[in-house]
């Protein structure tokens, strides 16, 4: 059994992380931490994981996690990278959902986050986990940078064009819209539920932090810069991402095709039939990505919708999908469920 411990598991990525991986047939859970709630059984916390967690929280110390085989840490950005290199030394494999060893660039990072990167000799070492790109280099890390939410729904629906070289990679635009849980679970007047509900808001339009991270995922399989105007949105919904996608198609081709194609041997992507709309609440609660690509008046300009759970395949699935590989597991297993309807 693989034994796997997770720093930050009081948190909506954290608790997700449980929930698939109590069910996991290779994995035990031996150690989760959180510092407000270290001496408390999780299943205090959680109801719903009696009966199939025997565990309390503990402080996340390294003398805690020494033992693990694997650790995932669902903790805000700039965590992971203080513990990192010591977990590594000792032979325990790191998946970080946190940003933290994402970009390449330090300096980039270091814009964008706000704060010094502590672990820097990492980064290079750090490979990104998204399975359908760099599932090779995956089953070899030991350290995964697991992507951002919106970062997976947006890259999954670019890379089969931009791999064909079909659209104009200088205007890129991506339209995304997230449930609250995509803020995390701690408190915060913008996510109450008399501030975002009943609404509809864009923010960061100036600059997200997901916005170098999805460049960086697109200009390697473009293999060239590309220009990407890029804005979130929050949705009074609790799980989910949809992302709208537009770019300029550069000449004709069979698009339904390319797309099928690309994603045919992927079990996490699934490419809806022509003339689909995406629903963030077929995907809800399960670690699939549904795609379907429209060409409006069959002019040049093609709209992508890509939807995912933010938690599963924007997070705690992907996260579950890069340890199969690392240790040489069945990629799906313990993710297979199917969406929650309605
Ligand atoms: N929510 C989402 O949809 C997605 C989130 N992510 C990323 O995953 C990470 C976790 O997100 P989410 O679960 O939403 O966050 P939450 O805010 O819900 O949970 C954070 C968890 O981390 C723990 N924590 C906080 N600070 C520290 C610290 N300094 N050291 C150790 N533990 C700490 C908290 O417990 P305690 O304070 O008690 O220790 C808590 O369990 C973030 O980096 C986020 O950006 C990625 C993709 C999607
Ligand atoms: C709705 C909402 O607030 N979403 C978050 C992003 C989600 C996320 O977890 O981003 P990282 O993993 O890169 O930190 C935000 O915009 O800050």
């Amino acid at each position: 059994m693989i034994r796997a411990g997770i720093v930050g598991g009081t948190g909506y990525t954290g608790v997700e992380l449980l929930r698939i991986l109590v069910l996991h047939p290779q994995v035990e859970v031996s150690v989760v931490t959180s510092r407000a709630d270290a001496g408390m059984r999780v299943d205090q916390l959680y109801p719903s994981l009696r009966g199939c967690c025997d565990v309390t929280f503990s402080l996340p110390e390294l003398d805690n996690l020494k033992d693990c085989d694997v650790v995932f840490f669902a903790t805000p950005n700039g965590t992971a990278m203080l513990m990192a290199e010591a977990l590594l030394a000792l032979g325990v494999k790191v998946i970080d959902l946190s940003a933290d060893f994402r970009i390449k660039d330090q300096q980039e990072w270091e814009k964008w986050y706000g704060m010094q990167h502590n672990s820097p000799d990492l980064i290079a070492e750090a490979v990104y986990g998204l399975p359908e790109v760099n599932r090779e280099q995956i089953k070899q890390a030991r350290l995964i940078a697991c992507p951002g939410c919106y970062p997976t729904a947006v890259q999954l629906g670019f890379l089969p064009l931009l791999e064909a070289g079909a659209i104009d990679e200088q205007h890129l635009i991506a339209d995304v819209k997230s449930g609250v849980s995509g803020a995390g679970r701690k408190a915060e007047i913008s996510s109450l539920m008399s501030e975002a509900g009943e609404s509809f808001k864009a923010y960061a339009v100036s600059g997200h932090r997901h916005l170098p991270e999805i460049r960086q995922g697109l200009q390697n399989v473009a293999r060239q810069a590309v220009g990407l105007t890029f804005v979130p949105h929050l949705t009074p919904m609790i799980r989910g991402i949809h992302a709208t996608l537009y770019g300029r198609l550069n000449r004709k081709l069979d698009l339904q095709r390319v797309f099928e194609e690309k994603y045919r041997e992927e079990r996490f992507v699934d490419v809806l039939p022509s003339g689909s709309h995406a629903d963030t609440r077929n995907v809800r609660g399960s670690n699939r990505c549904q795609i379907a690509v429209h060409q409006p008046q069959c002019g040049d300009t093609v709209v992508i919708l890509s939807v995912i759970d933010n938690l599963v395949k924007g997070a705690s699935g992907q996260a579950v999908q890069n340890m199969n590989l690392m240790f040489g597991l069945p990629e799906y297993l313990s993710l297979e469920t199917v969406a929650l309807y309605p």
